[in-house]
């Protein structure tokens, strides 16, 4: 009697006889944008991100969602625009009635559906006609916030424990009791996007009446093959078998309820798991086949035995054996969950239940939140200095540095462009990748920053961004001797029998270094150290490591490096330069001498290994000064 004291008075009230008919003037529009809010459900299944167990029925049968189902197969979910009427939200949904009139009896009708009152019947407030009598004609009902059931079902995030499934289903029933004991007899139209949920959880129905069904029927009429047999997986056999009367029946809503029922429980529309179409199935359903098409019901019903037994009685075959609303709701009051709450308790629990919801998935999505995050940082730092990735990660610009010292090695692939050309390219990835793999270890055990890798050629530097005193000459010729060491046993995968052919440059020099471009920043060095480095490696030879004068000089003080002295050669745009070849770092002990030899050596050809060749004082031989012509 007094259940529906929570809903506001209807702006309308009061209006008499045409109190249903309403005004699109009347009606105020909010930005396109923001027509379509989900209001306060976790995501926006209006926006077309269907998720769930209750997209894969109906993806099973088309790939599309179960809600573009619904709606004719479009691509996009159809969500009514909200408007504000009189100051409050409403639902404003244009429909087609095909040929169906409006007569003196349906005007009667809405003006009663207009005056009902209850907290489980979403009010609706009329029906706007088009301006020349014919068309179209616009709905406007409240505008229930959460969205429809379809949508909570389908929304993951919001997990459906006991207490909402049973309290949406206590206020379903209440609804359904109040309409059939109304004038309107029947609902006629009983589907999940016809139960609206509002801020408070509360389920209200919707979308009912002589005008909300023949806009149904009309939709269904004009849809798609599987939209329309989906659309008739909630109409009761006996009303699909026979020219179905406009509202259904009242043991029709029941079928309907339990159809509605079975979603919220097991959170999967009716036969998800079938192999078979809608248009198979709701034909089995017609011809009332052995054993009965029905969903399948188990272990998702293990919590809730009652309303297994519940719902399997509401959909059973024959009508007259199915409950009314009044013994459904009995059975559901004695059901667990249904003895300890009353409405307000209810409305807290649910409230409650779903902070505690909001609570975990807000934990479940920073924890996904700091994975990405991590992940995105680790490629930051792969593509940047750790010290210029926190500068940028800061939202500080990282400006341009000059460096008095530091090294830089680069290394190339003799006969690269050879080797590439009679092999497959997949090859040459695979053979270039297990080489940079090898090295990028290699190099995590010095004090060096791998610049770049452009093709076949690495570049590595030491002395920056951290300055590292004079310990950059040091760290690049230890990372150098043991690229090589390595490089001799490195085998071509494509080419067993082939040696790798490195050739490894190093020169010391000031260096400026800063980080360019916004799209793909990358960490650059500038100035003529990186192009002299570039011409030791050019100018080198395969499998040795020849490093400038500056450089040599220095790794000399340390007396543990076997430096042989190349002789002079011509660098484009430098002119001539002495340089030498780095053969290996002699143990303590056999220390070498403070300056570098001053006399040439001659050219490798067969090149020894590091650590295993003789030294040889004599002079350059032809060759050599060939390859530096
Ligand atoms: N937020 C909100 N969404 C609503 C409301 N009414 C309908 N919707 C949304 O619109 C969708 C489609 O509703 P309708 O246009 O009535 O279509 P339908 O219910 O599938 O089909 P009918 O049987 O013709 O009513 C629902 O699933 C909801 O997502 C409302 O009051 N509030
Ligand atoms: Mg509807």
């Amino acid at each position: 009697k007094n259940e529906g004291f929570l809903s506001s008075v209807s702006p309308r009230r009061n209006k008499g006889r045409n109190c249903w008919k309403v005004s699109l003037e009347d009606i105020k529009f909010a930005d396109r944008s923001r027509a379509v809010l989900p209001g306060l459900r976790f995501g926006s299944p209006a926006s077309g991100a269907v998720s769930g167990k209750h997209q894969s029925l109906l993806s099973s049968f088309t790939g599309a969602s179960h809600a573009s189902l619904l709606n004719l197969g479009t691509t996009r979910k159809f969500v009514p625009s909200v408007g504000t009427y009189s100051g409050r939200p409403v639902a404003v949904k244009k429909v087609s009635l095909g040929d169906f009139n409006i007569t003196s009896n349906v005007k009667r009708e809405l003006a009663q559906i207009c005056s009902f009152h209850h907290v489980n019947l979403n009010m609706l407030h009329g029906i706007c006609f088009p301006p020349h009598g014919s068309g179209d004609v616009t709905i406007i009902s409240d505008y229930c916030q959460r969205g429809s059931l379809e949508d909570i079902i389908e929304t993951e995030e919001i997990r459906l424990d006991n207490v909402f499934v049973w309290s949406f289903m206590n206020d379903l029933v209440k609804g359904m009791l109040y309409l059939h004991n109304s004038e309107v007899k029947s609902h006629g139209n009983l589907r999940p996007s016809n139960c609206v949920i509002d801020s408070r959880w509360v389920l209200k129905l919707t979308d009912f009446g002589s005008i909300s069904c023949a806009a149904s029927c009309e939709k269904t009429r004009q849809a798609e093959d599987v939209a329309r047999f989906t659309r008739m997986f909630w109409v009761a056999p006996e009303l699909l078998r026979r020219e179905c009367p406009l509202k259904g029946s009242q043991k029709g809503d029941v079928y309907s309820f339990a159809m509605v029922a079975y979603e919220v429980a097991t959170r999967s529309a009716p036969y998800t798991d079938s192999q078979l179409t809608p248009r198979e199935i709701v034909r089995k359903v017609i011809r009332r086949e052995d054993p009965l098409m029905r969903p399948e019901t188990g272990e998702d019903f293990s919590s809730m035995p009652g309303l297994e037994s519940l719902i399997k009685d509401c959909w059973t075959e024959l009508p007259e054996n199915r409950p009314d609303f009044t013994a459904i709701r009995k059975r559901l009051k004695g059901m667990e969950y249904g003895r300890t709450f009353n409405i307000v308790d209810n409305v807290i629990a649910k409230l409650e239940k779903y902070t505690k919801n909001l609570e975990s998935v807000v934990a479940e999505r920073t924890a996904q939140l700091e994975d990405e995050k991590r992940k995105t940082e680790l490629l930051l730092q792969r593509m940047l200095p750790n010290s210029v990735a926190d500068t940028l990660k800061q939202g500080n610009p990282v400006t341009a540095e000059h460096y008095d010292m530091a090294t830089i090695f680069f290394s190339d692939i003799v006969g690269f462009t050879e080797m590439a050309a009679d092999s497959s390219p997949m090859d040459v990835v695979t053979m270039l990748n297990d080489l940079y793999c090898c090295f990028d270890a290699i190099i995590d055990g010095f004090d060096v920053y791998k610049v770049e890798t452009i093709g076949d050629a690495y570049m590595v530097v030491s002395g920056l961004p951290e300055r590292n005193g004079d310990r950059h000459v040091t760290e690049i010729a230890d990372m150098a001797l043991t690229l090589l060491r390595d490089v001799h046993s490195f085998r071509i995968s494509h080419k067993a029998d082939q040696k790798l052919q490195l050739r490894i440059g190093i020169h010391t020099g000031p260096v400026v270094a800063g980080v360019v471009g916004l799209t793909m920043p990358r960490y650059c060095l500038f100035g003529d150290t990186v192009n002299t480095s570039s011409r030791m490696e050019s100018t080198g030879a395969p499998l040795r490591i020849h490093v400038s004068g500056t450089t040599a000089k220095m790794l000399a003080q340390h007396k543990v490096y076997d430096l042989v002295l190349r002789g002079e050669i011509q660098v484009k745009g430098k002119g001539k330069m002495t340089t030498y070849w780095l053969l290996d770092k002699v143990q303590k002990g056999q220390e070498e001498p403070e300056e570098p030899p001053t006399q040439p050596q001659p050219q490798p050809q067969p090149q020894p290994q590091p650590g295993q060749h003789k030294r040889q004082k004599t002079v350059m031989s032809t060759l050599g000064q060939k390859s530096l012509d």
